[in-house]
């Protein structure tokens, strides 16, 4: 390669592999295989040895590929967090084993470990006391995620044996349990979010969240896998994590000593197949020397130990056939693509479908052809997905593959929302699908939870134009002549349902708000709503600013909520709904606590709680207390709760106002 072809190529390979590292560490949201970074990085690599006079300092090769964020406060680390080189190749990691042995002699050992798929984390405790918890960042500097790491279970916040340093630094990995994953996964589709790909981009995006209430709800776990200390206490890893064990911490019991990199080699073989019995993801072996000492002679390049390697496994992966792309429309409207594959083998199931998330990945990211043929992935993951296409095996009169213009039910013009990466279906009371997948919604578990009325019977009812409308639903005790003439539809069963819809009606009102399916209103930000408006008539008249400002509310929701309240046809359900005698006004929780104890005094409430701040608000007010919308003089009491803004906390500070937790403030009013 001529030097400036070279040139060209490296600048090329730094600029695509930094957007990779962007939506990879800061968005969650990668669009290329792990497989392909890291060959892409060796390429780069290799480049960059061959003609060192274009090795840039700041190249992706150099420098740990995440970055801080504007939305934390930045901590420099202590102790750097470097990356770890890899290799997919056992070959490679004899290589490895024999520039260690050239380097420290013959007499060592190694400590194999599980490498969790999950970001790493930085916790330093000072007294026994989690002081901090940081991310990686780049490397020198991370973002300070305590309050949220505070949720995890099995992150220690105080430590129960002594024997540990007055100050020390672990670090380890946060992850999320696949089944988690699933059930959350699930939930966001529900609720017409964007799924992420697997369970890392679900806990690393669940890691930057702003609030620690919601983090609170995604269950996390940790393993911790390295202990920073100012003086040496130990000589040796091993020895370090059993007595970090001891300490409290949750570590991982699967690693091994190994004399030899055979025995290396024998356990990635082992864990190859058995890392499908775990209830987490890994994505493959690290393998560290044992000795601090060896550690320290061996030393570091500027990115990665010289005395540890990790060994990656290739997700398996096979080609197949695309025979045609199919879509699906959901309650939301929402219309999801589906990729029908020709039936193949992969590991161990046979896959005949793929996700394909939405209409760019189709058109941009993969630019797939008609009876193209890809390369289908299953990583940790349940649902395969399209890595790549083979491009020589394309037909070159192969047609690209357009995304669908019209809705393949109702023949609709789809619409797309600006930043949004789902197309929509505008016809929401006419599309057949958003219908039946409302009212399907509306019965469910988490809404109506109306017994003796399942999903199937929602779409016979349908099919017989029964029901068209939430609504309809409670006329159902007007046809019961007709409904006793449908098949396998006995008297009991009618009973049964009838019975049902009837108790439904006294499902509390934040149930029937989460019920009617409004795009983005959760069963959370249900809550939240009925808890705030009270009503639906002063949800209905809520302007964007004063649903804005609302706890948790943000723009995307307020937008939601006054589109789907200024559609007449919604109105108007709403009428029918309330007509039938359903719960639109949310019931009055009784204030025990009610007393004039805080008459006169002023109030501010910041950060998160265990209970919402709308509660902590009610309480205030029913002992005579006020609430105030600024930091001023005049203010009395911040209550400050985790994860309060700085400026706040400066301001009040300025203004010698007195900063009072929310277990404070319940003494107050004893
Ligand atoms: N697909 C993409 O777009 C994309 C983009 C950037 C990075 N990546 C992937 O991420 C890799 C680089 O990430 P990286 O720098 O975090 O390196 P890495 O993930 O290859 O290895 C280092 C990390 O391993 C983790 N780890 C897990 N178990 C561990 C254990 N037992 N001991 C020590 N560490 C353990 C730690 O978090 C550590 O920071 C790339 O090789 C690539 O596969 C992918
Ligand atoms: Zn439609």
């Amino acid at each position: 390669m001529s030097p400036e072809k070279a040139q060209q190529r490296i600048e090329e390979l730094s600029a695509e592999l930094r957007q990779h590292n962007y939506n990879y560490y800061v968005l969650a949201m990668p669009t290329i295989a792990d497989i392909d970074f890291d060959h892409k990085l060796a390429e780069l690599a290799g480049l960059e040895q061959q003609f060192p006079e274009y090795l840039s300092p700041d190249s992706p090769t150099q420098k740990v590929g995440g970055e801080v964020t504007k939305e934390f406060q930045n901590v420099r680390h202590r102790w750097p967090m470097l990356s770890l080189g890899n290799t997919y190749s056992p070959q490679e990691l004899v290589e490895f084993d024999q520039r260690v042995r050239k380097s420290i002699g013959d007499n060592f050992e190694y400590v194999v470990e599980l490498k969790f798929d999950g970001l790493s984390m930085s916790l330093t405790y000072k007294t026994g006391q989690l002081l901090r918890a940081v991310t990686r960042g780049d490397g020198v500097q991370g973002d300070d995620v305590t309050s949220n790491i505070r949720t995890i279970h099995n992150v220690p916040k105080k430590l129960k044996h002594a024997g540990y340093p007055d100050e020390f630094e672990i670090r380890g990995e946060v992850f999320m349990h696949r089944k988690a994953f699933e059930r959350l996964n699930n939930e966001r589709i529900e609720n017409g979010e964007v799924p992420y790909a697997n369970p890392r981009n679900f806990a690393s995006g669940t890691v930057k969240l702003q609030d620690s209430t919601e983090v609170a709800k995604r269950p996390l776990d940790c393993f911790l896998y390295g202990l920073y200390t100012e003086k040496q206490l130990f000589k040796t890893h091993w020895e370090s994590l059993q007595a970090v064990k001891s300490w409290g911490f949750h570590i991982n019991d699967d690693s091994k000593l190994c004399k030899t990199i055979d025995e290396v080699l024998e356990f990635i073989n082992h864990w190859d197949t058995e890392r499908y019995n775990l209830s987490y993801d890994i994505d493959g072996i690290v393998i560290k020397v044992n000795s601090y000492a060896q550690q320290q002679e061996l030393g570091f390049t500027a990115k990665s130990p010289r005395w540890a390697i990790s060994y990656k496994y290739k997700a398996e992966r096979v080609e197949t056939e695309l025979l045609e792309v199919t879509y699906q429309v959901g309650r939301t409207g929402a219309v999801t693509p589906v990729a029908n594959l020709k039936p193949v083998l992969l590991a161990g199931t046979t896959v005949k479908r793929a996700t394909l998330h939405n209409a760019d990945e189709i058109t941009e990211r993969l630019k797939l052809h008609e009876h193209d043929t890809v390369y289908v992935e299953k990583g940790g993951e349940i649902i395969p997905k399209i890595i790549s296409v083979n491009l020589d095996k394309r037909k070159p009169d192969a047609k690209a593959i357009k995304y669908l213009t019209h809705c393949p039910v109702c023949d609709t013009l789809l619409e797309r929302k600006e930043g949004e990466a789902a197309w929509y279906c505008p016809n929401d009371e006419g599309c057949a699908p958003q219908i039946t997948g409302k009212m399907q919604h509306f019965i469910g578990r988490k809404a109506m939870d109306i017994d003796g009325l399942g999903d199937e019977t929602i779409n016979t009812l349908y099919n017989r134009k029964f029901i068209r409308h939430i609504s309809d639903i409670y006329d159902l005790h007007t046809h019961i002549a007709d409904l006793k003439q449908m098949d396998r539809f006995g008297e009991q069963s009618i009973n049964n349902m009838l019975d049902g819809i009837e108790k439904s009606k006294q499902m509390p009102f934040e149930r029937v708000l989460f019920g009617l399916g409004i795009r983005y209103v959760g069963a959370t930000v249900a809550k939240k709503l009925a808890m705030h408006f009270k009503n639906i008539d002063a949800l209905m008249a809520a302007s964007l600013e004063e649903l804005t400002a609302t706890d948790e509310i943000g723009e995307r929701i307020a937008q939601s909520l006054t589109e789907y309240f200024s559609d007449t046809q919604h109105r108007e359900q709403i009428e029918k709904l309330r007509a039938a005698g359903l719960q639109l006004v949310a019931e009055e929780k009784t204030i025990e606590l009610a007393s004039d104890k805080l008459s006169g005094k002023t109030f501010i409430i910041s950060g998160t709680f265990e209970m919402s701040r709308d509660e902590l608000k009610d309480i205030i007010e029913a002992n005579g207390g006020k609430i105030l919308s600024s930091i001023s003089a005049k203010l009395n009491y911040l209550v400050a709760g985790d994860n309060m803004g700085p400026a706040k906390l400066e301001k009040a500070n300025k203004l010698n106002i007195p900063i009072i937790s929310d277990a404070e403030l319940m003494a107050m009013i004893k």
